[in-house]
């Protein structure tokens, strides 16, 4: 078929999909005003994910997965900004790794509010200034943000989400790699790339600030003294910097989990991931009977984090993850045998486990 054939036939498909588009906008509409009657979450965490599996599910087309994701995230991104004025809290400023992983997850039609730090990210949504807030949990190769871990604690909010991100630093500056003398970033990227750091710059100092895309900003700011950074290639891009080395973390998968965090529960997709936080009483045995509560269930614990209470000295609190819902079963049965082995159980969350980063 010659060129503008084809061309008139794009076109033609064009017209349907805009027509399409601007009657699911109509149904959104309708979704919108029954979840504001009936006092529900306009963001629905557990609809999104069913959707998302039941177009991988009939994909048959050229198009991979992926890309019907990310085009569907953009359409629903539409839905979430038609239905509400939905606004997001991440870590500032613009182009730090929350900012993506916040991006991942909404799309570009919500909006975004900047925290100067994680706690201010809890606070934007406990005092409602924002719906939602998206902060860092773990990484794959530097483990616990112990910070975030911390929050939890005294938070009245709750974990709706997940969002998987595959982390690349790239190392940045204004000036030329042989004049760097300062190398700004977060301990977590600074971790992140230890070997590579060790190799490439023993001798340099390492400048530890409160995001990488802060970073980003020193280096420009500072570059007649040598300043450099280590982060997105977002946070270079917004700063005009030079991109010096491009995926320099030392392990080539590394991947950031981080959470949704807002008012409510995501109710239960059939395929869910439980957070908890629980202390023990002060007697022998009484970690080792909390545990058993989901070994005697068959409830499957996929990770454990101990903080210091600081309340009191070498007390603990105990952070862990659960498969399935906090509504299912043997999940619920398991956290009740726990409760009485323990002197506090928070339940944080249930959401979706995705597994997609
Ligand atoms: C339309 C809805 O609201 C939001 C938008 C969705 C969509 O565009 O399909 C899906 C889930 C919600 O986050 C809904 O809950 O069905």
């Amino acid at each position: 078929m010659p060129l503008n054939e084809i061309r008139k036939k794009i076109d033609a498909l064009d017209n349907k999909l805009i027509d399409l588009l601007a009657e699911r906008a109509e149904l959104v509409h309708e979704v919108g005003v029954i979840k504001k009657k009936e006092n529900l979450q306009i963001y629905a965490p557990e609809r999104e994910a069913s959707l998302l599996q039941r177009l991988t599910d009939i994909n048959g087309g050229r198009l991979p997965d992926k890309s019907v994701h990310a085009i569907y995230r953009e359409i629903m991104s539409c839905a979430l900004a038609l239905e509400d004025d939905l606004k997001i809290a991440y870590l500032a400023p613009e182009g730090t790794w929350t900012h993506q992983a916040a991006i991942k997850k909404f799309g570009h039609s919500v909006e975004y509010t900047a925290g100067s730090n994680f706690a201010e990210v809890f606070d934007m949504v406990a005092r409602r200034k924002c719906d939602y807030g998206v902060v860092p949990i773990e990484n794959s190769t530097e483990g616990a943000v112990s910070h975030t871990l911390d929050l939890f604690v005294d938070s009245p909010l709750h974990i709706c989400a997940q969002i998987l991100l595959r982390i690349d630093h790239c190392l940045m500056a204004g000036i030329e790699r042989k004049e760097i003398k300062t190398i700004y970033s977060h301990p977590q990227a600074f971790g992140q790339s230890k070997n590579w750091l060790l190799r490439e710059f023993p001798e340099v100092d390492l400048v530890e600030v409160s995001s990488t895309a802060k970073a980003a900003e020193l280096a420009k700011e500072f570059a007649a003294d040598g300043a450099a950074a280590i982060g997105p290639a977002l946070a270079a891009e917004l700063n005009g910097l030079s991109i010096l080395e491009t995926s320099i973390q030392d392990s080539a998968t590394n991947t950031t989990r981080f959470l949704v965090i807002g008012e409510k529960f995501c109710p239960q997709t059939g395929k869910d991931r439980t957070s908890i936080l629980f202390s023990v009483r002060d007697r022998p045995g009484s970690l080792v009977k909390a545990l058993q509560s989901f070994d005697h269930l068959n409830v499957n614990m996929s990770k454990i984090e101990s903080r210091p209470s600081k309340q009191r000295d070498w007390e603990y609190i105990f952070y862990v993850d659960l498969a399935g819902h906090c509504e299912d079963e043997l999940v619920s049965q398991a956290l009740e045998e726990l409760d009485t082995h323990c002197s506090m159980v928070k339940i944080l969350g249930s959401y979706p486990d995705i597994s997609e980063s």
